[in-house]
């Protein structure tokens, strides 16, 4: 991993409630799946008031009461994606509310490994009218067909991570996208000036879930976490706090 680990402390001002990812402020936080919590204005999105060129402002699209009463919001967390049926309800309703004012700027959704990313994105993209990329897909189609594990174990991390902003210096350039990016994609700076074309948005999932989604499904075309010990969470967390450490 290219950014440097830092002490477990650090997580929690990166990944909960916050806005400063990979070092970076003003993304948009769009907490998911906190069982639990007893705040019931809940943010479902953040994006920039009025004019979404100026990263300072920011409006909170917050769930109505009734929503949260119904606890709709936390029916996603679990694990369990059959249960995900409001929450899809949910999204596409405020992807309806935001069209009209995102003007066909693209949205980079930014997350750890099992955020969601890919998930949310088709929904959002649908919802939108927008396209949905994938960019970890677009880089092993750019190789070729060849798989992230395999350029990976092949060529290495810094050259994935080549390929990668030279996909996203593309994709900026291209309006009405939804982009799912790579877990690990905030660790180069020159990403930001990128996904900044258009609007990047943080999928905010905790720890514990995160592990349990990637334990369902296995770290096969997650590169990142082949190494021998630990559990998922042991996993998961490490890399966490690799990606949340600011780049130098
Ligand atoms: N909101 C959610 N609640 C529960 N499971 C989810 C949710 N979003 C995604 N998942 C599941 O977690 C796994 C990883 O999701 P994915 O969209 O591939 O994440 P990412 O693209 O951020 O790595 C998938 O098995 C997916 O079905
Ligand atoms: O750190 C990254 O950029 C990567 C994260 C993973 O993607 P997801 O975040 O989509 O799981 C996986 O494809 C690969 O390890 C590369």
């Amino acid at each position: 991993m290219e950014a440097t680990c830092g002490a477990a402390s650090q997580l929690s001002t990166f990944l909960i409630g916050s806005k400063s990812i990979g070092g970076k402020q003003n993304v948009a936080v769009v907490p998911l799946n906190q069982r639990g919590s007893k705040d019931c204005k809940r943010k479902i999105c953040c994006l920039p008031r009025k004019n979404l060129c100026t990263r300072q402002r920011r409006f909170d699209l917050a769930l109505p009461h009734s929503c949260c009463q119904a606890q709709a919001i936390t029916i996603l967390e679990s694990g369990n994606f059959y249960a995900s049926f409001n929450e899809d309800w949910l999204l596409k309703n405020k992807a309806k509310e935001v069209g009209s004012r995102l003007k066909g700027r693209s949205i980079f959704l930014l997350g750890m490994m099992g955020s969601g990313k890919t998930t949310v994105g088709r929904i959002l993209s649908e919802a939108l009218g927008y396209s949905f990329v994938d960019s970890d897909a677009y880089v092993e189609q750019t190789m070729g067909g060849t798989s992230v594990a395999q350029i990976f174990e092949q060529r290495g991390e810094s050259f994935f991570r080549d390929e990668e902003s030279a996909v996203l210096r593309k994709l900026s350039l291209v309006p009405r996208q939804v982009v799912a990016t790579g877990g690990g994609v905030v660790v180069r700076p020159i990403n930001w000036k990128f996904m900044r074309q258009g609007i990047t948005v943080f999928l905010d999932v905790p720890l514990d879930a995160l592990a349990r989604r990637i334990a369902a499904v296995g770290t096969d075309s997650r590169p990142l976490l082949h190494f021998d010990s630990g559990d998922p969470y042991t996993k998961v967390a490490i890399n966490s706090i690799k990606i949340s450490k600011p780049p130098h």
